[in-house]
C-alpha cells in the first residue's frame, strides 16, 4: 500500500477530485498548505507598500492506494494538476506498513 501526497494549486482541486472519483477512489484527505518551490513567491503591493509573499497557498491532497492502483492514481494527479507552469506542485509516494478502518477494525487493502 502507498500514501500518495500531492501539493497542488488550489484552483486545480475540483478537477483532481473529479479525476480521482471517476477512477473509483473512495476517500481522500484535503488540507490547506503554504509553500514554495522553484516558483518562489511573488511581489504584491498593499496600500502603496510593496512586499513579497514567499509562501504561496497550495492544497495538499492525500490518497491511500493499493499497490496495483498506485501508478494510475499518480498519473491522474499529475495530469489533472498540470498547467505547465512553475508552481504546479509536487507529488510523492510513500510505502505504507498498515492501514486500519477505525469503524470495523479491517486492516490492509480492505481498509482503503
Ligand atoms: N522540495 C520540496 N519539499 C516540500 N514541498 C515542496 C518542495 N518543492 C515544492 N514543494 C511544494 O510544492 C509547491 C509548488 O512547488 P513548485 O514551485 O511547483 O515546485 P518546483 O517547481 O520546485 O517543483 C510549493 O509551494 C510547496 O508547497
Amino acid at each position: 500500500m502507498k500514501l500518495i501526497t500531492a501539493i497542488v494549486r488550489p484552483e486545480k482541486l475540483d478537477a483532481i477530485r473529479e479525476g480521482l472519483e471517476s477512477y473509483g477512489v473512495q476517500g481522500l484527505t484535503v488540507s490547506r498548505a503554504n509553500g514554495y518551490g522553484r516558483q518562489r513567491g511573488y511581489t504584491q503591493v498593499y496600500r502603496g507598500a510593496e512586499y513579497s509573499v514567499d509562501l504561496l497557498p497550495k492544497v495538499r491532497v492525500e490518497v491511500l492506494a493499493a499497490e496495483d492502483q498506485s501508478e494510475d492514481i499518480l498519473d491522474i494527479l499529475i495530469t489533472t494538476a498540470n498547467t505547465g507552469r512553475a508552481g504546479d506542485g509536487k507529488v510523492w509516494v510513500i510505502q505504507l506498513d498498515e492501514v486500519v478502518r477505525v469503524r470495523t477494525g479491517e486492516r490492509g487493502t480492505a481498509a482503503i
